[in-house]
């Protein structure tokens, strides 16, 4: 079985990330929540930057706050999404014309309803994305934790339904992602700006076998299903983790206070 390397390297300064790993080739997808703390070195980095709907709403009122520019002006012409995708309902009409004139692309999905912005947005990054990129490519997106439980559960839908691409959710709190079944896992900790706090569990189908390495209460070929037992407050013990399951599984590890 393959093995897949994991790593947070996207939140450190650009002078400390390794030159070329998935983690630093990264599409943004900022959501309709507030922006977290660290967003305009997510942006600053981004190859691509896609507001869902409503989330360029945050872009256009909350980084101004965010920023030392001398006035909202030069931050607002400074952060141009290339791409707002979704189905428009919550994007205000002074933030659509401004986004349209300074050249973003409106991707005006409102004739589906079956989706949700966020699912737009991938679906719209796989299909931009060619073949001998795919597994080079990592998404990161804020906004999909916290906030109303639907849309919660609606987001971490998504990592499963596109459960071969590599889709991280960001908090101002900690990160989560999908570990596929189909592969073992490395996850190198970046302990300076992530951990020690972690868990790992599956959600829908049941683990009837996971191994780690590197916890201070490592699985050994463990049963986990939600009613019985999933690891949470797990702690890393080690800069490296291992993964092995016979079932897809959410990995969450805590962020320090980043700036
Ligand atoms: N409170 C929230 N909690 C978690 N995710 C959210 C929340 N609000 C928005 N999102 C995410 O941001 C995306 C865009 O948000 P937006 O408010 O534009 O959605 P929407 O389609 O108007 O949702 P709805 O009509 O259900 O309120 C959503 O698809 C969802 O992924
Ligand atoms: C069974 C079922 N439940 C809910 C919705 C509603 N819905 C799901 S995603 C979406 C778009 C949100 O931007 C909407 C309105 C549906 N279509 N089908």
């Amino acid at each position: 079985m393959d093995v897949m390397v994991h790593s947070s390297s996207f939140l450190l300064p650009k002078i400390h990330q390794p030159a070329k790993t998935p983690a630093n080739n990264y599409t943004l997808v900022v959501l309709n929540q507030h922006l977290p703390r660290f967003m305009p070195r997510l942006w600053a980095h981004a190859k691509l930057r896609i507001c869902a709907d409503g989330g360029a709403n945050r872009i256009f009122y909350e980084m101004p706050q965010m920023t030392n520019d001398q006035d909202c002006e030069t931050t607002r012409n400074r952060y141009i999404p290339e791409i707002i995708e979704g189905d428009m309902d919550s994007i205000r009409p002074e933030v659509k014309r401004f986004y349209s004139n300074q050249g973003s692309t409106i991707s005006d999905k409102s004739h589906n309803q079956e989706t949700t912005d966020l699912h737009k947005c991938i679906s719209s990054i796989r299909h931009r994305t060619p073949s001998h990129e795919k597994s080079d490519l990592c998404v990161l997106v804020t906004g999909a934790l916290g906030g109303r439980f639907d849309h919660e559960a609606a987001n971490i839908n998504v990592l499963y339904v596109f459960s071969d691409m590599r889709i991280i959710f960001l908090s101002d709190d900690c990160l989560i992602q999908l570990l596929p079944k189909t592969h073992q896992h490395e996850i190198n900790i970046e302990s300076s700006v992530e951990g020690p706090h972690c868990g790992l569990f599956p959600i829908g189908a049941p683990s009837t076998s996971t191994t780690t390495t590197g916890l201070k209460w490592n699985l050994s070929e463990a049963k986990m299903r939600f009613g019985s037992m999933i690891s949470t407050s797990n702690i890393v013990d080690s800069e490296k983790v291992t993964v092995q399951s016979d079932a897809d599984l959410l990995w969450t590890i805590s962020l320090r206070n980043l700036t």
